[in-house]
């Protein structure tokens, strides 16, 4: 007298409406292929949403198919690859309520009974269509006799099966859910994992986006604990569009903005958020960290993360990821752009240009081969500007704080200043440590050489920017480019600089980074992060926090807990899970000076009161439960 649930088939257990999948294979070599399928899919929707009778739909769509009963082996063949990704996660499901599950469909018998044989569903409870085939083996028509082939004919074939105990209803369509409104069933789950309709989801008592939402609502055997859908991604400031297909693909809920958000609407934002996506205008800060009770990472979708208070974001246990890099290229490049356009004096010669004026001169105007470029920070980028600009006859200098090993012929300076006097054109490219404020002001620049040129694609509060205001009013310098600026807008429009109007001076607002493949390729590289943190708790590359790489493991639970790092925990830890008898298949802990992360993996069976037990250990900062 248990709960009994009635599944519809095509597009809930298989991704796809079968007899679309049987269209491509009958109508494969007809020149009129794709408007015959086209009208077919049509006919399916307009049958699906109740705008014609399904008896209609279904005459119709047969009379276009053509098919033979050859052709369903192959139908069956395709179909067991298109089962949907969460009923095929959750075959466990299926075996331990196999008594309890029906499939109702519209379909046909002859193609699901064999697919969801697998699923533990045997024939005598797939209630379907049956095709009519001539002598030839043509499939000519159905079963009229059959409800399933008449208008509503789900209600009556739900109602003659007189279900005892609570019925639920798991569609896609508007014919699932008029069992539930006949009364025939409790409820109705809108399932969404391969199309949302309106008219389904809009009645539904539950949507569920896949089967981990309906068996996490009815507390049912499955594969994850959580189902990602409830775990809520916010990506700010016009992240690349793949980082939100990445991300929905893999079942999360997604949100993209364009622009960045304020502090305090931020935190209003964050509710419920698990991960929050930025590039370098959000300011993470430590009352954003501290009011997002749900957040588990922050990351940045580029390279610099002093927009984050990294140590905030540890002691709340938020794993902060950034992208170190996917944009160096594209920075590299701009650079080499600019060292030529500044060195030739172009930006003045196409302003005057733009005004009218045609200045054909060689005043200012010189080759980069042979000129001497220093670089300063010999990191990602530093480097690989060394190796470009060295390739165009440029002798390249380098200064930085750590110990680097020179590229090609590039020369190590012992200090800045040695740097600063020998080049002709200086680029800066240190990290974004808030020591480098004002690295280079009014001192740096008396010492470069009459005439050099400055680069800054680093950080905006690198520069003096007055004191730069005047080395190039003085002719000092004879021109400079800048990508970053002390203080930016969150978004595009208005921006004032003391720079504008300086003739030789490129101004370009944060766009270093900004290429299409880099977004790209940082729209693929942080996900990818996020995803491994989420599903099964790898903090490597982690710029906050100690790194784990987990082996992986099938068929266990996962307790992720993270901690300040104060003596005992671990024994603390491991003196709960012995009381609970609890069998360890693995156990990973890595540390620094501030928290600890310990990953336990331990067999499936246990007493679920452990986990308060150790949410509950004094000096817990965070705990998650994964299998
Ligand atoms: N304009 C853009 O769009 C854009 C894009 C990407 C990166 N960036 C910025 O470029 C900078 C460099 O990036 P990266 O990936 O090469 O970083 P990186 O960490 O690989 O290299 C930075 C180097 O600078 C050195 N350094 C730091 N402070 C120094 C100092 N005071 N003096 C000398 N050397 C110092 C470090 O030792 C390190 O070798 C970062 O600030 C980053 O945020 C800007
Ligand atoms: O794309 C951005 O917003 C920042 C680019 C750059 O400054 C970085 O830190 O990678």
């Amino acid at each position: 007298m248990g709960r009994k649930y009635v599944f519809d088939f095509d597009s809930t257990l298989t991704r796809v409406e079968a007899l679309d999948v049987l269209a491509e294979i009958t109508l494969a070599t007809n020149p009129e292929k794709g408007k015959i399928i086209e009208e077919i899919q049509e006919i399916t929707n307009l049958g699906i949403d109740g705008d014609i009778s399904f008896t209609e739909s279904l005459e119709r769509r047969i009379r276009l198919l053509k098919a033979h009963k050859n052709d369903l082996d192959g139908l069956v063949g395709q179909l067991k690859h298109k089962i949907s990704k969460s009923i095929e996660n959750n075959k466990e499901f299926f075996e331990s309520y196999s008594d309890d599950i029906y499939v109702i469909s519209c379909g046909f018998k002859e193609f699901i009974d064999p697919i969801v044989a697998e699923y533990n569903i045997p024939g005598d409870r797939v209630y379907a269509n049956t095709f009519d085939f001539d002598g030839d083996g043509n499939i000519i028509g159905f079963d009229e006799e059959n409800v399933l082939a008449s208008h509503n004919g789900k209600i009556a074939c739900l109602k003659a099966l007189d279900l005892p105990g609570e019925i639920q209803v798991i569609g896609d369509g508007y014919s699932d859910y008029v069992m539930r409104e006949a009364g025939l069933a409790h409820k109705f789950f809108a399932y969404t994992e391969n199309v949302h309709r309106d008219k389904a989801a809009d009645n539904a008592d539950h949507i569920t986006p896949n089967l981990d939402e309906f068996l996490f609502i009815n507390d049912l055997p499955r594969k994850i604990s959580y189902p990602k859908n409830r775990i809520k991604i916010l990506l700010l400031e016009n992240i690349h569009p793949h980082a939100f297909d990445n991300l929905t693909e893999d079942g999360f809920s997604v949100e993209l903005l364009t622009h960045s958000l304020p502090e305090d609407e931020l935190i209003e934002k964050l509710k419920g958020v698990h991960v929050l996506g930025i590039r370098s205008k959000t300011q993470v800060t430590r009352k954003v960290l501290e009011a997002a009770d749900k957040l588990l990472v922050v990351s940045a979708f580029c390279i610099g993360t002093t927009q984050i208070d990294l140590t905030a974001a540890k002691e709340n246990g938020v794993v902060v990821f950034n992208a170190p890099y996917s944009n160096t290229r594209s920075v590299v490049e701009l650079a080499i752009g600019q060292i030529i356009m500044l060195t030739r004096s172009i930006f003045p010669r196409s302003t005057e240009f733009h005004q009218g004026q045609w200045n054909k001169t060689a005043a200012n105007a010189r080759e980069v081969r042979g000129k001497k470029l220093g670089i300063v920070g010999y990191g990602n980028i530093g480097k690989q500007l060394s190796v470009l600009a060295e390739s165009m006859g440029m002798q390249v200098y380098y200064y930085d704080v750590a110990d680097k090993l020179a590229l090609g012929n590039a020369i190590k300076c012992n200090s800045l200043e040695d740097l600063l006097s020998v080049s002709d054109a200086v680029s800066l490219h240190i990290d974004d440590n808030p020591a480098n404020r004002n690295f280079i002001g009014e001192r740096e620049l008396e010492r470069m050489k009459d005439g050099a040129i400055l680069i800054n694609l680093s950080r905006g509060f690198v520069v003096d920017i007055d004191a730069l205001v005047v080395a190039l009013n003085s002719g000092k310098l004879s021109g400079a480019a800048l990508d970053v600026f002390p203080e930016e807008p969150r978004a595009n429009g208005d921006f004032y600089s003391p720079l504008q109007g300086i003739p030789n001076v490129i101004l370009t607002p944060h766009i270093g980074g900004s290429t299409e493949e880099a977004q790209q390729d940082i729209a693929n590289f942080v996900p990818n992060k996020i995803m491994d943190y989420i599903n099964s708790g790898n903090t490597v590359d982690a710029v906050n926090f100690p790194n784990i790489r987990l082996p992986r493991q099938n068929n266990v639970h996962r307790f992720l807990h993270i901690h300040e790092n104060v003596p005992g925990i671990m024994a603390h830890i491991n003196e709960i899970l012995a009381k609970y008898k609890i069998n360890i298949t693995g156990q990973f802990l890595s540390t620094d000076s501030e928290v600890g992360y310990v990953i336990t993996d331990m067999d499936k069976d246990y007493n679920t009161e452990v986990i308060q037990e150790l949410k509950a250990i004094e000096h817990t900062i965070k705990f998650r439960v994964l299998y």
